[in-house]
């Protein structure tokens, strides 16, 4: 089934400038280190520490390692389908991946993702490139909403205007 441009994006809720061939595009918005060991248990979760880069010129110039990343754009994940992230070829032919998860059916905020840098040499990315796209999958039967930790993240803040350890606290 093909929907009109504009009708997918009144569906998902973005502007039409924003979705691309196979979904909405996502870019970069901040990067944080890891700065602190994390804890998943059967009923616990303790998030690690995270310390803010600050981009140069508005740039992140990233040796190798992993980095968390907070996309630019709030997204809202209409009821009737989840979404998958998929990394643009461009990071893969640079030497960087992205991994992804599960975006639930009604989760609204900006999403997060873990960036692997592989270059020996770094890379260098600009604030708000398009690093990802949303692919939004329709599944049937599902009727719950999501509800979980991480509902509302980051929209409350912008890429310039986030407290360096705001991400920190509202992930524990
Ligand atoms: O790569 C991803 C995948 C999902 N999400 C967002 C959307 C998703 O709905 C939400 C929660 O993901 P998940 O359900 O995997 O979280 P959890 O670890 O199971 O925690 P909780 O049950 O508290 O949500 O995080 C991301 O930011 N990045």
């Amino acid at each position: 089934m093909a929907l009109s441009p504009t009708l997918l994006a009144q569906i998902l809720g973005v502007p039409q400038e924003s979705l691309d061939t196979s979904g909405l595009k996502l870019t970069l918005g901040e990067v944080y280190r890891y700065a602190g060991p994390a804890t998943l248990t059967r009923n616990t979760r303790s998030l690690p520490k995270l310390e803010r880069l600050e981009p140069r010129d508005g740039r992140y110039h990233l040796e190798p390692g992993a980095y968390l990343v907070r996309y630019s754009e709030p997204v809202k994940i209409p009821p009737g389908f989840i979404a998958l992230a998929y990394p643009r070829s461009t990071l893969l032919r640079m030497g960087a991946v992205l991994h992804t998860a599960v975006w639930d059916p009604g989760y609204e905020g900006r999403g997060v993702t873990l960036l692997e840098v592989h270059n020996p040499h770094g890379i260098t990315i600009e604030q708000g490139a398009h690093i990802a796209q949303l692919v939004y999958i329709p599944v049937i039967g599902l009727t719950r909403l999501y509800q979980g930790a991480y509902q509302h993240e980051g929209i409350n803040t912008s890429p310039s205007g986030q407290k360096p350890d705001s991400i920190t606290r509202e992930m524990h």
